[in-house]
């Protein structure tokens, strides 16, 4: 499946500060997994607050194929009624995951260890993304893989076992997927599976598998990881899920709401799981004026109205091992290191080379485009700021199938002098439908 599209070129302008106050649309790593424990629960789990995003809508359809009964019930409010654990449907076609790495690979965790046959198929830029970091653990829980494309890749196909085998993992990069993957996969799985992370990574599966009913158990492990033991084979209990606002697409009007002078707008109730918050630490290091108001608790997760008025930010060093908390959050962090004072350093961010871009060289050339000195070093990227000088902008930028590259440099096209255009705005879609209304209901003019 190609889901080939005739691109669609969008452009930013500069004008007048952004004013307003807003709240981005449902966190989208807690969305996808809403539907995935949905399915997986005894009985009918009522979510609010849903992203309704291509990405999410593709788990949506994966769960009804495998036998949840799934009701849209208004905007964001969606019931799903669940088979259990051990009871998929084995599905009549192959699932189409479309761009979403997060959707297709906690999918695979749960397919690959139930005895059925799925296929798992995306558009040209899931093809690219290597799945291999998936389909190694699975095989050692006795998933078969039927077949796959080079450095497996899909489209594959997967044939679970009679029963799983539990097992002790320890993923050789920080990803909150892989871990999710062997964690749902060992559902299925008698006796207890263990996954010790060096790097602790965002913990909304965690979460959710107590809030369903299983017996986890979560513990430092080292310096920066956790050691997570899961007893298989629970019955998973049905439960409410509010969807707090999404910090990764908060992330968009914050750095605009910095960059764009004389603005102050506010970002209702964004979620601020410390696992999620990186680019809040970083940008508030960097000399940003953000504060944080009103903190409360939305369904089992911290929340905050945060408030963003236009700085003056100073260049800094993102050490490595921030990445995990932050790693959806680079390619906007540069551009709000474009107009900073000084020389922005990140560090390690190899991981940013299989997204559903190669964000890296992706946010290299685009900075380039626009007129800002950058450069790649090892895994790390730096960029120089102009300190106050304007930036220039221009384009068309190469958004590769991606949609933090076309929102990123969307956003820095308000602030730079001539406009920044991208390429292709469609992708924008899978994470945040409405970006285009929300920025230019505070004033922002992209079109
Ligand atoms: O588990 C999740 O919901 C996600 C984990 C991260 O990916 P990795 O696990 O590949 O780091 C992140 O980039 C992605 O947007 C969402
Ligand atoms: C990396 C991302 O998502 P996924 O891996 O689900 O495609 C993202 O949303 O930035």
């Amino acid at each position: 499946m190609s889901h080939d599209h005739d691109p669609v070129p969008v452009t930013a302008r500069a004008g007048s500060p952004l004013k307003g106050r807003v709240r981005v649309p449902g966190d989208k790593s807690i969305s996808h997994r809403a539907m995935i424990f949905g399915l997986l629960a005894i009985g009918e789990t009522k979510v609010s607050g849903l992203l309704e995003g291509e990405d999410v809508m593709r788990t949506a359809a994966a769960a009804r194929a495998l036998g949840a009964v799934v009701h849209h019930d208004g905007p964001g409010a969606w019931r799903v009624q669940g088979v259990g654990v051990g009871g998929l449907h084995q599905p009549a076609d192959i699932l189409d995951f479309g761009n979403a790495g997060t959707g297709s690979r906690l999918m695979m965790g749960v397919c690959g260890s139930h005895p059925i046959t799925t296929t798992f198929d995306g558009d040209a830029s899931l093809r690219k993304r290597p799945m291999r970091r998936i389909l190694d653990p699975l095989e050692q829980m006795g998933t078969v893989v039927v077949s796959q494309q080079e450095g497996g890749r899909v489209p594959l196909t997967l044939r679970g076992p009679k029963e799983a085998i539990p097992i002790v993992y320890a993923p050789p990069v920080a990803s909150a997927q892989i871990k999710s993957a062997v964690l749902l996969a060992a559902l299925a799985a008698p006796g207890e599976t263990t996954v010790i992370e060096a790097e602790a990574t965002r913990d909304h599966t965690e979460k959710m598998l107590a809030h369903f009913g299983a017996e986890i158990t979560v513990t430092p492990d080292g310096a920066h990881g956790r050691r997570i033991v899961l007893k298989g084979q629970p019955e998973l209990q049905a439960a409410p899920i509010v969807v707090p606002a999404d910090p990764s697409s908060a992330a968009f009007p914050l750095v605009a709401g910095l960059i764009v002078p004389g603005s102050d707008i506010l970002l209702e109730s964004v979620m601020t799981n410390p696992l999620r918050s990186g680019l809040l630490t970083t940008l508030i290091e960097m000399g940003a004026d953000i504060t944080v108001e009103r903190e409360a608790n939305e369904g089992g997760e911290t929340v905050a109205d945060l408030r963003v008025r236009g700085s003056q930010l100073k260049g800094v060093t993102v050490p490595p091992e921030r990445a995990p908390s932050m790693i959806d959050e680079y390619p906007v962090l540069a551009v709000a290191a474009a107009f900073a004072t000084g020389t922005t350093r990140m560090r390690g961010l190899q991981e940013l080379r299989v997204k559903e871009s190669d964000r890296l060289a992706a946010v290299e050339a685009g900075l380039k485009a626009a007129g800002v000195t950058c450069w790649i070093e090892g895994d790390d990227l730096i960029v120089e700021g102009s300190g106050g000088a304007p930036v220039r902008g221009g384009g068309p930028i190469a958004t590769h199938l991606d949609h933090r590259i076309a929102m990123s440099f969307l956003v820095m096209g308000l602030a730079t002098q001539n406009p920044v255009v991208v390429d292709d705005g469609l992708m924008i879609a899978t994470s945040f439908p409405s970006f285009t209304a929300l920025m230019n209901g505070l004033g922002g003019r992209i079109g």
